[in-house]
């Protein structure tokens, strides 16, 4: 097996010194594969991202990309913006920071744009956005950096069926190009179509881990999708 781009060994991490959320959370985002976090409400998932993204005040793990670039998105489930910048100027702020070039950024940010039909609003404030339009505000950005990994909180709550395709259609794009993508999801049927292998998550530990015949194994259920071995494991 190649060398993963993210390599996850998580002892133990949480929000207060001697009260550990999650403990032995082991995870590999390979390049050109998507990797699915999946488990209940409280079962860790988030903890496990910000523990990934260094968030967390008290995290025992090791955690390495390491890709050519080093370089990873993370988009939020919660869009986080500035009130004062456009869309165009989020976009612009986020090259700014990854010292992309003046032309590749204007030429892949009209084409994100177009995408994720987004151009004719590029140069409003985010404050008048409908949650499903910062949602795709926070994907672009992602998109536009063009990282390694991608590690992302729940993309679909907000998006309509046509801007889910959109973004699958994208995700898709990146993953050929090589990149790995850890994504956090309660969308079992979409997960159990795009993802190549899943950590299901329950009580801040891993109940089962691998493709989906590795989970239906574990479960004990030979066949079936996804939401059934997400039940009898969890
Ligand atoms: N900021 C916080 N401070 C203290 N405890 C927290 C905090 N955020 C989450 N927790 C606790 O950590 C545990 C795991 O929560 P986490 O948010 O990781 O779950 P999740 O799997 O992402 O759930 P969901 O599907 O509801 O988003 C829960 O017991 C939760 O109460």
């Amino acid at each position: 097996m190649t060398e993963p781009l993210l390599r996850v060994e998580i002892e133990e991490a949480g929000y207060e010194a001697g009260k550990p959320k999650i403990e032995h959370v082991t995870l590999h985002v390979q390049s050109g594969k998507l990797t699915g976090l999946i488990g209940p409400n409280g079962a860790g998932k988030s903890t496990t991202l910000k523990a990934i993204l260094g968030l967390l005040p008290e995290v025992k793990a090791n955690v390495s990309f390491t890709g050519s670039s080093d370089k990873y998105a993370y988009v939020p489930e919660h869009p986080v913006f500035y009130d004062t910048l456009t869309l165009w100027e989020h976009l612009s702020l986020a090259a700014a920071v990854y010292g992309m070039d003046e032309r590749e950024f204007e030429r892949e940010s009209l084409l994100l744009l177009e995408k994720f039909r987004m151009t004719e609003v590029r140069n409003h404030l985010p404050g008048g956005f409908s949650k499903g339009m910062r949602q795709k505000m926070m994907l672009m950005i992602g998109f536009l950096l063009k990282p390694d990994v991608y590690i992302v909180d729940e993309p679909f709550i907000g998006l309509d069926p046509r801007a889910t395709k959109d973004f699958l259609g994208l995700l898709e794009e990146e993953r050929l190009r090589g990149a790995g993508v850890l994504m956090c999801t309660h969308v079992l049927d979409t997960a159990e179509r795009i993802c190549d292998d899943f950590i299901l998550m329950a009580d801040g530990k891993v109940a089962a881990s691998g493709t989906l015949d590795e989970i239906r194994r574990t479960a004990g259920l030979p066949g079936a999708p996804l939401f059934d071995c997400f039940d009898v494991l969890t």
